[in-house]
């Protein structure tokens, strides 16, 4: 059945024992453990009580209350060794470990912060089954767990296709199903700009699908922040510039270069014009909104498929290049550019991650830069590269979810591992984790879901187990039992092949 005990992503130990214990329909309580660190004013913990509560005990009238000869679980004890975070947002490296007991009445989950809690709590609902005689049950277990990787993301495009809200909550929820902890916020693109800006209005007012329905104002960007915040899961957003940014065309005219043929201009518009101080004056006014709007350390700068042949035709430009005396060659442009936007950055105290174009292209990187890898063209040797190069690195080739939209490639998903490539430990150690991506050009509303989950999975296993986990064969089974987990949870997650889900339209 969906509620049959089966753990995803494999945690690093579990001793499981075939006694088991009823878990009372009334009666049963998480609470705080006696020595814990954190109370009834701790907003996470509170409301991950409730929400997992609900989640193992739905409410399911009618269930006759079945006398059962097992001993009875009656509370789950949380204990955090520090409240640092009930009121804070999570961090790239906070620990996420836990140790999670189930031999007598009270079962005990100890972590070291509220994160980790998040997660073991995540894991005890997934440990109670359904008896055949209604009841439910756990087994006697210990586990000791905590991830493989500190980053493990999903990057969801909501330009191409603009998400409503409650399409970013489904996902927040099955990515805390899935132990995931960062959202990569792909806001804004070429064909849309859904963000509205408290300094620059007219970027959503006249860049947006449509300025009344398709933008996100700051109430609702305030809104995935603490939905995610709650869920343990970071919401890094990503502005991408020099290109992919034709939607900030009308709403800021003059920041994108104007492309010519000989000497008149086109009529289009190529990337961010880079030889103008209104450019960096505005970059830097903009970017100060972002860093106070989104509590990440983190904030993605894109920086990937730049275009050159509009700057190579604009004649302002051409006369800049031979001032920098940088010849004919584009990528000195596109660099000249980009370290002037992590300086803004830098300057507000914030991190940044970029597509691997912008290392591939020698632009000066600080020591904390992380490197995005997305093209599965020699990814490997683009790894050892960066990692030679000792720069931090996270993976997404081989995970863009929104490729063909066929079953079978959970296995690639499942078997391509982040830290395959050629290297020292410390090179390895360098690999932060991955994401999987799911970009918006055939993505909406009405197939994300499905799409997305329960591929997505795999890679959620991928970056939280440990790497000797990586048979499909064993995998398959607790997967498609995970998705009929998922499906009883209200996530539209799709068959991965033929089969059923005992409670699947019920
Ligand atoms: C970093 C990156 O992936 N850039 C583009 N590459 C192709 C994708 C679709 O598969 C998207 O168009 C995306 O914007």
């Amino acid at each position: 059945s969906a509620m049959n005990g089966v753990l995803w992503p494999q945690p690093q130990k579990v001793i499981r024992s075939a006694e088991a214990f009823t878990l009372p329909r009334s009666g049963f309580r998480i609470e705080h453990g006696p020595g814990s660190a954190a109370g009834a004013n701790c907003s996470v913990l509170q409301n991950a009580f409730r929400r997992y509560y609900l989640l193992i005990l739905p409410r399911r009238v009618g269930v006759n209350h079945v006398k059962s000869s097992r001993k009875s679980l009656l509370r789950l004890l949380v204990s955090v060794k520090t409240a640092k975070h009930c009121a804070e947002y999570p961090n790239l490296g906070d620990s996420e470990a836990y140790h999670l007991v189930v031999q007598q009445e009270n079962a005990t989950l100890t972590a070291d912060n509220v994160w980790g809690a998040l997660r073991g709590l995540e894991t005890f609902s997934q440990l109670v089954s359904e008896a055949n005689d209604g009841s439910l049950i756990v087994n006697k277990t210990i586990i000791d767990d905590f991830p493989r990787f500190s980053h493990r993301g999903l990057l969801l495009d909501t330009s191409r296709h603009f998400l409503p809200l409650y399409i970013l909550f489904q996902n927040l929820d099955a990515m805390s199903y899935n132990k995931f902890n960062v959202l990569h916020w792909h806001i804004v693109d070429d064909p849309s700009f859904p963000y509205q800006s408290v300094m620059f209005p007219e970027l959503s007012n006249k860049g947006a699908y449509n300025p009344a329905t398709h933008i996100y104002t700051q109430m609702d960007v305030a809104a995935v922040n603490e939905y995610a915040r709650l869920r343990g899961i970071r919401v890094v957003p990503e502005f991408d510039t020099p290109g992919h940014v034709q939607s900030w065309n009308k709403g800021q005219p003059g920041l994108l270069t104007k492309c010519y043929a000989g000497t008149k201009p086109t009529g289009s518009y190529g990337p961010v014009n880079p030889v103008l101080n209104s450019t960096y004056n505005f970059m830097k006014r903009f970017f100060t909104e972002i860093s106070h709007v989104f509590h990440d350390h983190y904030i993605h700068l894109g920086g990937d498929e730049v275009d050159f042949s509009c700057w190579r035709s604009n004649p302002v430009i051409k006369d800049f290049m031979a001032k920098m005396k940088f010849g004919t060659v584009y990528r000195k442009l596109e660099s000249f550019y980009i370290k002037r936007i992590l300086d803004i950055v830098t300057a507000n105290k914030k991190g940044y991650l970029v597509w691997q174009e912008v290392f591939d292209n020698n632009v000066t990187l600080g020591p904390d830069a992380l490197i995005h890898v997305w093209k599965i063209h020699q990814y490997q040797s683009e790894l050892s590269n960066i990692t030679a190069a000792g720069f931090s690195t996270l993976v997404s080739a081989h995970w863009y979810i929104n490729h063909d939209d066929n079953w079978k490639n959970w296995t690639e998903y499942y078997l391509s591992d982040p830290q395959n490539f050629t290297g020292s430990e410390a090179q390895k150690k360098l690999v932060v984790g991955g994401e999987a991506c799911i970009w918006g050009e055939y993505v909406d509303a009405t197939n994300i879901m499905h799409r997305l989950w329960p591929r997505a999975s795999a890679v959620a296993e991928r970056l939280w187990s440990d790497g000797s986990v990586n048979n499909t064969t064993k995998a398959y089974p607790r997967l498609a039992s995970h998705r009929c987990r998922m499906l009883m949870r209200g996530i539209p997650a799709q068959p991965l092949f033929v089969g059923f889900c005992e409670q699947e339209y019920t």
